[in-house]
This record gives structure tokens, C-alpha cells and sequence, in this order.
């Protein structure tokens, strides 16, 4: 046979049928299910009459809407969720899961929390198999080698009802990163390199690999953050190779094959890689050691900068429209051209989403605040842990403890101010550092200023008032 790239060989492995006209019928193996894009699909088996063809296939949890402060009262009673339109979603939801049986974590169980962070954290995401998800970071997934795709409420509704999708197949492109990563740069710093680099189109059509030492040598925490971006760079979705890594991430999570099923899945793992000789369509490398700490200046996430420098002059961008877009988009910022990064005082601070929320996000931005307190610039600083298993983790090691006293707020799991669709809401005007994936125009919030950055960087900035170099807070390298 032919060499293959990984993302053949896990293509080839789920394909029931082809057709002529170029599309495939693939199997699904996993399949996750959130509150804002279910409704409708759950609506749709009702009206045909149809079952949920494996709901052991499936696993549901509330994310997006759900508030992050309290959830139950000083007497244990669930606190109504204010709102009224996420109420009934919130409600849809658990009605539409107990309807049809399927698996759920409810807003006030101990793993509840963003569907991204859940599923590798429970074990639930696998090496080599298929994963869908009504939501567009479903990429994450990649981060242990599962072939994950962000699908519509239509498509929801054809892998509840059969446990399959309709595709075609994407071209494969490789991303190499080699080297070693500089004091203070983090797995968010690399990814917003790569999109700088290809651009937020420069994934078009296209499954993503990252190759190279350094990601071989990420954790799979860091890993999820890279694999969750790709689709801003377009890409269908990304994928590391599953390695001992990924194996030692995974061995006695509560969904993960245990005994001897284990040590099959891990022969069968091991054969997940690209073959030497594969060819990709398309390849790109990046020296690690250029990768500086980084922050966006713009509104989409390849609009970004090393946090030394400064945002680009007009007269610098020879292209008239891209000259014009990059205008409109300092315009919105409320950045000058050419204007020193480092001197952007900044407002707010949100520590959280499923690209950094993880324990080990939490612990680098802890490691920045310990012992140092908010600017008194600072309106607003939250942490959102991903999951209500990360928050007891986090607690039992203190962080919360050190966020608070730095004058953080810490809250219950939930996608929070990534998106403005709960009350974590960025007001008008306000400028986040933000270790979300989109700075797109109103995602925290109605004329709210997005910057995306690293946990560490996002801590920083909270406590110098301004974007700020991670580097002037942490010790020399060690
Ligand atoms: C609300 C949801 C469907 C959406 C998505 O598809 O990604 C959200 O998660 C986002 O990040 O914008
Ligand atoms: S945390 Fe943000 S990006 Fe992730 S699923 Fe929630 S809204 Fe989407």
C-alpha cells in the first residue's frame, strides 16, 4: 500500500461507503452534545420519530450559557438561571437528553464544563477515532489524535440518528514547529505563529498535522490549545500523532478502555502515524526559537504581534485593501498605527475558554500572580476553570486561593466571556486580555476589544494594567 499521511489511515478506517460525486459516508465514533446547537437536531428526531442510534456514543453537558457564578444556593437549592432564553435552552437540554437517554453531565456535577475540556479530561476522546461536535473548536480533539470536525445542527441531527456523517475528503497539509520554545513563550504563542504565518485562510480545505520536536515534546494540555485554533487558520480540523504522551495522558481516565482492552487500543495507536514518504499537499516550518510571547492587535487572530513590538504603520502595507482592513480594524481596537503594543492599557481580564482553561493554564497564570496584585485599571478579572474537575483540582493546589488574593475572581465552569452569550459580557468599549481563541468584532460583548494571548500573558497584563511582557514577571530561566 501506498505510504499515508494519519489523516488517511483514520479517513480510510471510518469510510461505509463513497460515492461518485466525491463525498463519503464516514462512521462516527464519538459524538458531543452542548445546549446551543442541539435543540433543533433533537427536534428533528422527535418529528421522524427516530431514536438516538448509540447514546453510548454520545455525551452531553451545558457550557455555553450557563453562568459562572454560583450554581447552587448557601442551602444547596439550584440557582434559576436568570436569563430567559438560555433558561430554556438549559432546560431544552435536559429534557432532550433524558427524552433520549443520552449520557449527561449536568450543570452542577462535579465534571461538568466546556465539551472540549471534558472529553479528553474524561477519556471519552481517543486516539484514532472519529469525533463530532456542534461547535466549530471541535479540533481540539485532535490534541490525542481523534479526527474531530465542528458540524451544523443538521448534521447533529444525522449522527444522532445514524452515527454517521456525509463528507468529503479534505487535502492534508503539515505544520512543523523544530526547536526549542523561548523562556516565556507557551503553546498559545506557537499557534498564533501559525496562523500569522499561513493566515485565517490559510488552512482552507485542509487537515492539519503538527510535526516537529517541538510539539513533540508539548504536553497534551498544551497540544489541545494548538489543535482548538486550527480552525482559525481554516482548516478543517488538527491533529498531533497519538504518543506515549498521549498514552500516558489517557491510562485510567474514566472512559478510557481499561486491561487488556487498554493494551490492544495501544498496539492499534501505535500504528497512527504518517508513513515516511508520505506526501502533503501543502507544508509549512517554523523555527521555534522566532516565536517570541505574543498578543493580537486586530480582530481576527492572525493580526498578531510579539508584545515588544508595535501595531503595523499604514504606510507599511503596500496592498490598498489590506491596507484598509487592517485600518478598520485599529480603528475598532482603538489602537494608533504603529503604536507601541506594550503601551495598550487594557481593562479586563479573562482567564478562561476551552483553548486555556486546563490546570496547567491555571498554574502558569498563578505562577505570574503570586504575590502580586490587580492594576487598579482593572474593571473586571475572571478566572473559568474548563471543568468542574480542573476547578477542585486547582483548589486543592491553592491556585484559587492566589487569584483571589491578587484580586481575581473565581468562577464555576462554563465558555464565560469567550463569547457573549451568558452574563459574562465585556461592556461596550472595554479591552480584554483574553486567553480565548476570537477577537472577532463584539465576540466578548457589543464593541468590546479583544486580546488574545496566553494564560501567562493574559496575568500579566492584569496585573501591570496594560499589555505586558511575561517575561519582565517570571524569574530567569531556569
Ligand atoms: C455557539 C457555538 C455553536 C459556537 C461555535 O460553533 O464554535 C461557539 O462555541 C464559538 O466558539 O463561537
Ligand atoms: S469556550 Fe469559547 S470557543 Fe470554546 S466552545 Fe465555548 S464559546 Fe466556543
Amino acid at each position: 500500500m501506498a505510504p499515508r499521511t494519519l489523516y488517511q489511515k483514520i479517513w480510510d478506517a471510518h469510510v461505509v461507503s463513497s460515492r461518485e460525486d466525491g463525498t463519503s459516508l464516514i462512521y462516527i465514533d464519538r459524538h458531543l452534545v452542548h445546549e446551543v446547537s442541539s435543540a433543533q437536531a433533537f427536534e428533528g428526531l422527535r418529528q421522524a420519530g427516530l431514536p438516538v442510534r448509540r447514546t453510548d456514543l454520545t455525551l452531553a453537558m451545558p457550557d455555553h450559557n450557563v453562568p459562572t457564578t454560583p450554581r447552587v444556593d448557601a442551602a444547596g437549592r439550584p440557582v434559576p438561571v436568570a436569563d430567559p432564553a438560555s433558561a430554556r435552552q438549559l432546560a431544552a437540554l435536559e429534557a432532550n437528553v433524558a427524552q433520549f437517554g443520552v449520557p449527561f453531565f449536568t450543570a452542577t456535577a462535579p465534571e461538568q464544563g466546556i465539551v472540549h475540556v471534558v472529553g479528553p479530561e474524561q477519556g471519552f476522546t481517543l486516539p484514532g477515532c472519529t469525533l463530532v461536535c456542534g461547535d466549530s473548536h471541535t479540533a481540539a480533539h485532535g490534541a490525542l489524535g481523534a479526527l474531530a470536525f465542528g458540524i451544523g445542527t443538521t448534521e447533529v441531527e444525522h449522527v444522532l440518528a445514524t452515527q454517521t456523517l456525509r463528507m468529503t475528503r479534505a487535502r492534508a497539509m503539515e505544520v512543523r514547529v523544530e526547536g526549542k520554545l523561548g523562556h516565556g513563550v507557551s503553546a498559545k504563542d506557537v499557534i498564533l505563529a501559525v496562523i500569522a504565518r499561513i493566515g485565517v485562510g490559510g488552512g482552507i480545505g485542509h487537515v492539519i498535522e503538527y510535526r516537529g520536536s517541538t510539539f513533540a515534546a508539548m504536553s497534551i494540555e498544551e497540544r489541545l490549545t494548538v489543535a482548538n485554533m486550527s480552525i482559525e487558520a481554516g482548516a478543517r480540523t488538527g491533529l498531533f500523532a497519538p504518543d506515549e504522551t498521549a498514552f500516558a495522558y489517557l491510562k485510567g481516565r474514566p472512559m478510557a478502555p481499561k486491561g487488556e482492552a487498554w493494551d490492544r487500543a495501544v498496539a492499534h495507536w501505535r500504528t497512527l502515524r504518517t508513513d515516511e514518504g508520505a506526501v502533503f499537499d501543502k507544508s509549512v516550518t517554523i523555527d521555534a526559537a522566532a516565536i517570541a510571547p505574543s498578543v493580537t492587535w486586530g480582530t481576527n487572530p492572525e493580526q498578531v504581534a510579539p508584545v515588544t513590538g508595535r501595531a503595523p504603520r499604514l504606510e507599511d502595507i503596500a496592498d490598498e485593501a489590506r491596507r484598509a482592513a487592517v485600518a478598520r480594524a485599529l480603528d475598532y481596537m482603538g489602537i494608533a498605527p504603529g503604536q507601541a503594543l506594550a503601551e495598550v492599557a487594557v481593562d479586563h481580564v479573562f482567564i478562561g475558554s476551552c483553548t486555556n482553561s486546563r490546570i496547567e493554564d491555571l498554574r502558569a497564570a498563578a505562577r505570574v500572580v503570586q504575590g502580586r496584585h490587580l492594576s487598579d485599571r482593572i474593571r473586571s478579572a475572571i478566572v473559568v476553570p474548563g471543568s468542574g474537575l480542573v476547578k477542585r483540582q486547582a483548589e486543592a493546589e491553592g491556585l484559587d486561593r492566589v487569584f483571589v488574593e491578587a484580586g481575581f475572581e473565581w468562577r464555576e465552569p462554563g465558555c464565560s466571556a469567550c463569547l457573549g452569550m451568558n452574563p459574562d459580557v465585556i461592556p461596550p468599549g472595554g479591552r480584554c486580555a483574553s486567553t480565548s481563541n476570537r477577537n472577532f468584532v463584539g465576540r466578548q460583548g457589543p464593541d468590546a476589544r479583544t486580546h488574545l494571548m496566553s494564560p501567562a500573558m493574559a496575568a500579566a497584563a492584569g496585573v501591570a494594567g496594560r499589555l505586558a511582557d511575561v517575561r519582565e514577571f517570571l524569574g530567569e530561566p531556569a
